[in-house]
């Protein structure tokens, strides 16, 4: 029988590729009036699925698609007096638009080795060229968004159907990125 679980609307037909020479684009936000929006130059990195309860997804999506890029590349081009910080407290200041709800802009500030990269969601602009997803995050976390707990052999086997290596943190690299920086400053690598 095919495998029939949704993810997320951008990847459940399978995953376009993107270009390698992108130029980058606008994000929209859902608003039909004032919408929001957002310029990013340049391509994405690290755009993947992330099942976790605090990223943006659309209507119906049990995941979302979700990538970064260099927070000097991106900037608010318009309405910007309708976003809102969703936890002032988070690692990423996650920009949610105060009407439509969607996510736009969530650059880290603090302390961290994701410092001076945003986190952005790039099915909300209409280039196409964008790096596509590369593995599938926080894929455990979706238990806690509502999904039960006996869907996730098939929710797993569709993310490998899909090409994607379901993790239940980040990736390898994120995870040794996080570590490493977690270890300059405890002192056991020099920094
Ligand atoms: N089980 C939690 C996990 C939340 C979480 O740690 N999310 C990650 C991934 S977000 C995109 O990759 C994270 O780094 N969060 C930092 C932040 O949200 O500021 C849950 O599902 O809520
Ligand atoms: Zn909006
Ligand atoms: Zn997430």
């Amino acid at each position: 029988m095919p495998n029939t679980v949704l993810l997320h609307p951008a990847i459940d037909h399978g995953i376009k590729r993107g270009a390698a020479d992108f130029a980058g684009g606008t994000l929209v936000c859902h608003c039909i009036e004032d919408p929001v929006k957002v310029e990013i130059k340049g391509q994405v990195v690290h755009n993947h699925a992330c099942g976790c309860t605090k990223c943006w997804k659309p209507t119906g999506a049990i995941f979302s698609v979700v990538a970064v890029a260099p927070t000097s590349n991106v900037s608010v081009v318009a309405n910007g007096q309708k976003l809102a910080i969703v936890d002032p407290g988070a690692t990423i200041l996650r920009h949610a638009c105060t009407v439509c709800g969607v996510h736009m802009h969530g650059p880290v500030e603090k302390d961290h080795a994701f410092k001076g990269l945003t986190f952005v969601h790039t099915e909300l602009s209409r280039e196409e060229g964008w790096q596509e997803p590369q593995f599938a995050a926080f894929v455990s976390s979706v238990i806690e968004g509502g999904v039960h707990p006996d869907r996730m052999g098939s929710i797993r086997d569709r993310i490998r159907e899909l090409g994607l290596v379901p993790y239940d943190c980040l990736s390898p690299p994120l995870m040794d990125a996080l570590s490493t920086f977690a270890a300059k400053k405890s002192g056991v690598l020099p920094s």
